[in-house]
């Protein structure tokens, strides 16, 4: 079994549990009265290259990354150093995120926030319209050509944008059949864990123009940002690089100001 499917059957154990608590009509009603969702498209779509930044406890490829006693602060920190969009990882066993750090840093800042999980689930995508969410990642990997089309018809129904995860130029077709928008190709293979950031250097070429890209996964400094922006990418993903840097405030100033210096490569749309 791969690293993938081996959280998918965690994800799916936790998801049942949550489902018997809060049934999914009453989610449903509950989800509709909640303030409509930022305009997240709007964000990613800048003459700059943009960063979203992410609150990642730990990963299984590298285990404990950093101690977030007050993920509210760490947001509060990414926000004033310009990040686009937050991505708050809700993935417990094997990352240690939760709905509570969701919550969390959706009533300390305004920018669009990001629910970073393994969705496999309509009850996801409400729920986290549910917790404020303005964007729902999906991971073509996870899914079902069907299940992929109407999560992200889901998502979009809601206002929510879809970001839809690829890691091959398969993945990246199947994508853009299912009408995704916005693309983030993940250096990371979630099936061996291995990272090459050239993965995105190969398949962003194929997208359309008008496909909003993003790099995830790899970022360490203002060198791998400006390498990614000069292969297309409209934005990166960027969690280890920030949480484990001993200062994620300045970590994240950094990647900023490369994404918006006249040197940057710029997204040709
Ligand atoms: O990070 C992992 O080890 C991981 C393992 C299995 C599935 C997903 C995983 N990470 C999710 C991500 O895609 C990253 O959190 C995100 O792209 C940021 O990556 P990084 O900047 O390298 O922390």
């Amino acid at each position: 079994m791969s690293v993938l499917e081996s959280i998918i059957d965690g994800v799916r154990e936790d998801l049942a549990a949550r489902e018997a608590r809060l049934p999914f009509e009453v989610l449903k009603e509950k989800a509709a009265k909640v303030a409509p969702p930022r305009d997240a498209l709007s964000a990613l779509r800048s003459t700059d290259v943009g960063v979203i930044a992410e609150v990642k406890r730990r990963s299984p490829s590298k285990g404990e990354l950093a101690d977030i006693s007050n993920p509210a602060e760490l947001a509060k920190d990414y926000e004033e150093a310009g990040a686009r969009v937050i991505s708050v990882l809700t993935e417990q066993r094997r990352f240690g995120g939760s709905l509570a750090d969701f919550d969390a840093v959706r009533a300390a800042v305004d920018v669009p926030l990001l629910r970073k999980d393994f969705v496999v689930s309509p009850y996801q995508v409400h729920e986290a319209r549910l917790h404020g969410a303005d964007l729902v990642l999906l991971i073509v990997a996870a899914l079902e050509q069907n299940a992929l089309v109407g999560l992200l018809d889901r998502v979009e129904s809601l206002g929510m944008t879809a970001l839809v995860e690829v890691h091959t130029a398969e993945e990246a077709d199947r994508a853009l059949e299912a009408g995704a928008s916005v693309i983030g190709v993940n250096a990371r293979d979630l099936h061996t864990l291995e990272v090459d950031r050239e993965v995105f250097t190969r398949i962003a070429p194929g997208l359309p123009f008008d496909t909003v890209k993003i790099a995830e996964s790899g970022v360490r400094g203002p060198g791998d940002l400006m390498a990614y922006a000069g292969a297309g990418a409209d934005a990166v993903l960027v969690g280890e690089g920030l949480v484990a840097s001993g200062d994620p405030k300045a970590a994240l100033t950094k990647l900023v100001t490369a994404g918006s210096h006249p040197a940057c490569p710029r997204p040709s749309r």
